[in-house]
């Protein structure tokens, strides 16, 4: 199901003065998507995320999930709209004096699931999040990971279109993190579940997120695939971010000068970086010594980056420089030098 915002607002107002905590002209997240939002704190991720299921209305502006338009609702049918919109939280929120199952039964009870089905259901959503054995065992007997496992399969319960995750792993050690991210993504395939999450890690944009937008001040600085925003961010903000796939250290003994520069490449795509290589050995009388290197795997996809050392006539470097500029698949990293 699709989220479309138009014109959105939202303006707090904190002890007499007016917050400005989000404006969107127009955003849409697609269907069976999964979206990031990334942003530091007090960006505006979880106003957005909340004004999706109306957790908070906006001042102005109007938003649709599917073909309803939620600011337009009732109370009555924005109740029934919430059950198809499921949240999941950094803290859980789960029922301490409640078990596994009866967390689950709450939620169904509230959308008034048939009472004689809801066993059945509640083996089904345990065992979609790997959980079948802990069904009557109370929440402080879980380990974190397994809390929020509870946490998704109830959010699934009544069957959502939608899933908002609110900075979902941020509790987590990075082991666990994994496995979450790796269960929302299953869901994401197998249920065609529209699925937005915010988070202040690039780490969980990576793994996760098919689509990114950058939030700084309430508003999407900059918004693209997954991929084109780690290999080529525009905004400073954005820089920030990735910069930590680009971070390599200069060995302290190299030093530049002007005829011995560092030259960082970024791979992207499918090209080949050895061959590449080959032929910079082989086309430039330069000596070249590779300082670092690493493939990332965005999505699936690599981006190669490699710190090299060059030596040599300092025409023949730009001359070097001017072909890496000008082969397709293969970028200058300069803005991180
Ligand atoms: N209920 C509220 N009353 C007043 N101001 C609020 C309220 N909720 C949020 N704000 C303000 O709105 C702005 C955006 O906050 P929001 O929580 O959406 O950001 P965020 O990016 O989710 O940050 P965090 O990661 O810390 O949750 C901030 O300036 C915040 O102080």
């Amino acid at each position: 199901m699709s989220i479309v915002f138009k014109d959105v607002s939202k303006t707090y107002l904190h002890k007499g003065k007016e917050i400005n905590a989000l404006r969107l002209t127009n955003l849409t997240i697609n269907a069976g998507e999964i979206f990031g939002l990334i942003g530091f704190s007090g960006a505006g991720k979880s106003t957005l995320l909340r004004l999706i299921n109306l957790l908070e209305a906006p001042s102005s502006g109007t938003i649709h999930v599917g073909d309803d338009e939620v600011t337009a609702l009732n109370q009555k049918d924005l109740r029934v709209k919430r059950q198809k919109i499921g949240m999941i939280f950094q803290q859980f929120n789960l029922i301490e004096s409640k078990t596994v199952a009866d967390n689950i039964a709450f939620v169904l009870r509230a959308a008034k699931y048939p009472k004689a089905e809801i066993d059945g259901r509640i083996d089904e959503l345990l065992e979609l999040v790997g959980l079948s054995e802990k069904k009557t065992v109370f929440p402080k007997n879980l380990s974190g990971g397994q809390k929020q496992r509870v946490g998704i399969a109830r959010a699934l319960a009544n069957n959502p279109d939608v899933l908002l995750s609110d900075e979902a792993t941020s509790a987590l050690d990075p082991e666990t993190t994994k496995t979450i991210l790796n269960l929302l993504k299953r869901i994401n395939k197998e249920l065609g579940i529209t699925i937005v999450v915010i988070t202040h890690e690039m780490e969980v944009i990576k793994e996760l997120a098919e689509r990114v937008g950058v939030m700084s001040n309430g508003e999407i600085i900059e918004m693209d695939d997954v991929y084109k925003i780690f290999s080529e961010p525009s905004h400073e903000v954005t820089k920030g971010f990735v910069q930590d796939i680009y971070d390599f250290q200069i060995p302290p003994h190299i030093v530049q000068a002007e005829d011995n520069k560092i030259i960082t490449i970024k791979f992207l795509q499918e090209s080949a970086e050895e061959s590449y290589l080959n032929k910079l050995y082989r086309e430039f009388d330069l000596s070249i010594s590779i300082l670092n290197g690493r493939i990332e795997y965005i999505n699936g996809i690599p981006l190669g980056i490699l710190m090299l050392q060059v030596t040599g006539d300092p025409s023949e470097i730009d001359r070097l420089i001017r072909n890496i500029t000008e082969t397709p698949g293969i970028e200058r990293a300069e803005i991180y030098e």
